[in-house]
């Protein structure tokens, strides 16, 4: 059995993408870099993830809605402040067939520009509020930093909602509502945790008012990532595309709309993965498992007597009866020629949560065996409890990985009141709260003062000592820690001599 050679401690990058390719769930489009083929293990995970959204969206009032994937430069000139930082990562379409386009036209890297031309159109009077229109496509960034699948590809699948109100309190609402729901993907479906808070006026949108965030660990490095954002975009694109209604309360005024914007992309499935995977390969929570139980003969050799295996196929047929009628997603692995040993590496590279193995002296003892895929945990269920026990064992699963994570995450989330725990903190990959004085200079300072080397291994020559990144903020943690005292406690910047606003986590990051 080709299994992961890489060992996900010592060489994490490179077992990631032994992991994401050993379990099918993606190939590397060799033709062009940065894209990736989603498979159909990872379509399932994005479908169980879009179903679960939809239904939650549509019940606030959500409608979907197509726009085209194309943008005129013309209605990109009208973003163009906040836009041209982005511009490196657009891709533009100059030729169809032998002939050139009189206007080129960009590839949506994001669809403000695409549909709020047509907000502007059809959105006339206060009644017309709220417009809440949410897309399921796929956007291209070319990206140029080093791409890795799911993570930072240069075409990603993902949802973005965009809706509009009459007021910021309606907004704003909605932006927290999102995010919940962002929140509720990682950790309902994902068993990851995140911490919600909302970005620095540096790291957030820019073309927005503010970003909320909701922020994951990567235990194997100790660095944060981004997980989803929802965005209130204040009036700034209402009234860069002349959004506007007559005001309810005054006759003849009129005011900009309120907008927000919000995302989710197949990131989340990258760091499932960094997260519960391990050197035997995925770990998938059950919820978003295509397959939450592989059902395997075992025990069955050339002196098995008729009779045993006739009972056996009985009990094995009545199993799997059993566990479908129980809504169980449950396959069996009843191919030839391969050994009980290497259908259960296989099934383990490829994370399904839970394996059950019958043989004819489970039949014996009318039990099946059973293994989890997260703890390892053998154990025995009796064949009439089969039905009750199995979404049990998956249910605990779920929590299990979810605690697990959740716990990693917490004693590595270390308030820090003394700049000069700070580094020695990030070096044993934790992400750091300290107090903050909110400033974007004092941030390119914080990162400045953090980047260097970290003395991994004193034998590594110079040359080769990987300088650790600096720090950036992450997000400003809605649940604030004890402790920072308003005009009092200052900025644990040394260099800086502001009083500290708020706690703010930092950390090296994706
Ligand atoms: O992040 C979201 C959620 C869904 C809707 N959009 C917002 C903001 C996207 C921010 N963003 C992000 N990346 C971009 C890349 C570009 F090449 C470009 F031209 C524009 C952007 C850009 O506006
Ligand atoms: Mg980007």
């Amino acid at each position: 059995i080709i299994g992961i050679t890489a060992s996900k401690a010592d060489n994490f990058a490179q077992w990631y993408q032994e992991v994401v390719l050993k379990a099918e769930m993606v190939e590397y489009y060799t033709e062009i870099s940065g894209f990736y083929i989603m498979r159909p293990a990872t379509m399932h995970i994005w479908n169980v993830i879009r179903k679960w959204f939809t239904e939650r969206i549509e019940a606030m009032g959500v409608e979907e809605a197509n726009f085209p994937m194309f943008l005129s430069s013309k209605s990109l000139e009208k973003e163009k402040d906040h836009v041209e930082g982005f511009a490196p990562e657009l891709a533009w379409v100059t030729k169809a067939g032998d002939k050139n386009l009189e206007v080129p036209v960009a590839v949506r890297p994001t669809s403000e520009a695409v549909m709020y031309p047509y907000y502007a159109k059809w959105i006339r009077s206060h009644r017309d509020l709220p417009l809440r229109l949410n897309q399921w496509n796929s956007v291209v960034r070319w990206e140029a930093k080093q791409t890795t699948p799911f993570l930072r590809a240069r075409e990603f699948l993902w949802q973005e909602g965009h809706t509009a109100h009459v007021s910021e309190d309606l907004a704003g609402e909605e932006v927290l509502q999102i995010l919940e729901l962002y929140a509720g993907v990682y950790e309902q479906l994902l068993a990851v945790p995140v911490v919600r808070g909302r970005k620095t006026e540096k790291e957030k949108f820019a073309g927005g008012y503010y970003t909320t965030t909701v922020e994951g660990y990567i235990p194997s490095n100790g660095r944060g990532i981004q997980g989803a954002t929802s965005h209130c975009l204040g009036q700034n694109f209402s009234k860069m595309f002349d959004i506007t209604v007559e005001d309810p309360n005054e006759k003849g005024k009129h005011i900009n709309v309120w907008q927000n914007s919000w995302g989710l992309s197949t990131r989340v499935i990258g760091v499932m993965v960094m997260i519960h995977g391990d050197d035997k390969g995925l770990v998938l929570p059950p919820r978003i498992s295509k397959v939450q139980t592989i059902l395997i003969p075992v025990g069955i050799t050339k002196s098995t007597t008729a009779e045993d295996k006739a009972k056996h196929s009985e009990k094995f047929d009545e199993i799997k009866a059993t566990l479908k009628k129980a809504g169980v997603r449950v396959e069996d692995d009843l191919r030839e020629g391969y050994t009980p040993a290497w259908k259960f590496n296989d099934w383990e590279l490829k994370g399904v949560p839970l394996r059950l193995e019958l043989g004819p002296k489970d039949v014996a003892k009318e039990v099946v065996s059973y293994a989890r895929r997260d703890t390892g945990e053998k154990g025995t269920i009796p064949l009439t409890e089969v039905a009750t026990k199995v979404p049990e064992i998956l249910e605990t699963i779920q929590s299990d990985m979810y605690n697990k994570a959740e716990k990693a995450f917490r004693e590595h989330r270390l308030v820090i009141n003394k700049w000069d725990d700070v580094i020695p903190a990030l070096d044993a990959k934790n992400v750091v709260i300290i107090p903050f004085c909110l400033d974007d200079k004092c941030e390119d300072k914080i990162k400045e003062l953090t980047t260097g080397r970290t003395d991994e291994d004193p034998n590594t020559p110079e040359a080769q000592k990987a300088p650790s990144m600096g720090m950036k903020s992450l997000c400003i943690p809605f649940e604030q820690p004890e402790g920072l005292v308003k005009g009092e406690t200052k900025c644990l910047n040394p260099e800086c001599q502001t009083l500290a606003e708020k706690f703010v986590m930092f950390g090296r990051s994706y």
